[in-house]
């Protein structure tokens, strides 16, 4: 399904319904995307102030994935900007969860793909490669696992155990 028939889903109205079944991110992301409700299958990645593997993958088929980035809550650099958020909208991703910082706030606003992190910085990361693809995260006490379903909107983030 595209953005166009996937219906927004609620996540106060879906905690409504499922309850403490589903895991809440209590930390207060900021909604920066085009796209405010998003969900799908999650996607992980561990890195530190290093994007290679945030772009390499975001290059490659979403599918309506979420990509969940866990970059240690650092806001000294940014691990996405317009272009690596441009190439996951042509690629299908639905979203990019980041605990850490993006940058090009303005651009990124204005595309269809759903955005939430911690806040900007202009300063970009380094792109060594360094940080692992498809690990448990942990982003507060919340375990995120790749197939993970997760559904984020500005209320919060909900995830499915
Ligand atoms: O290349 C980077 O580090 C991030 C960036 O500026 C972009 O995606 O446009």
């Amino acid at each position: 399904m595209n953005a166009a028939t996937t219906p927004a889903i609620n996540t106060a109205d879906l905690y409504d319904e499922r309850g403490d079944e589903l895991a809440s991110v209590a930390l207060q992301f900021q909604s920066l995307g085009g796209r405010t409700h998003f969900s799908g299958q999650a996607r992980t990645i561990r890195c530190f102030q290093d994007n290679a593997l945030v772009k390499s993958t975001l290059a490659t088929p979403g599918n309506g994935s979420v990509l969940v980035v866990d970059g240690g809550g650092s806001l000294g650099t940014a691990l996405m900007g317009d272009m690596i958020a441009e190439s996951a909208v042509a690629n299908g991703w639905a979203g990019v969860v980041i605990n850490g910082a993006i940058r090009d706030r303005e651009a990124i606003a204005k595309l269809d793909l759903g955005v939430k992190a911690l806040g900007s910085n202009p300063r970009k990361s380094a792109k060594a490669g360094a940080g692992e693809v498809d690990v448990d995260v942990v982003i507060d006490g919340v375990t995120i696992r790749t197939g993970a379903q997760i559904w984020c909107d500005p209320d919060g983030i909900l995830v499915e155990p």
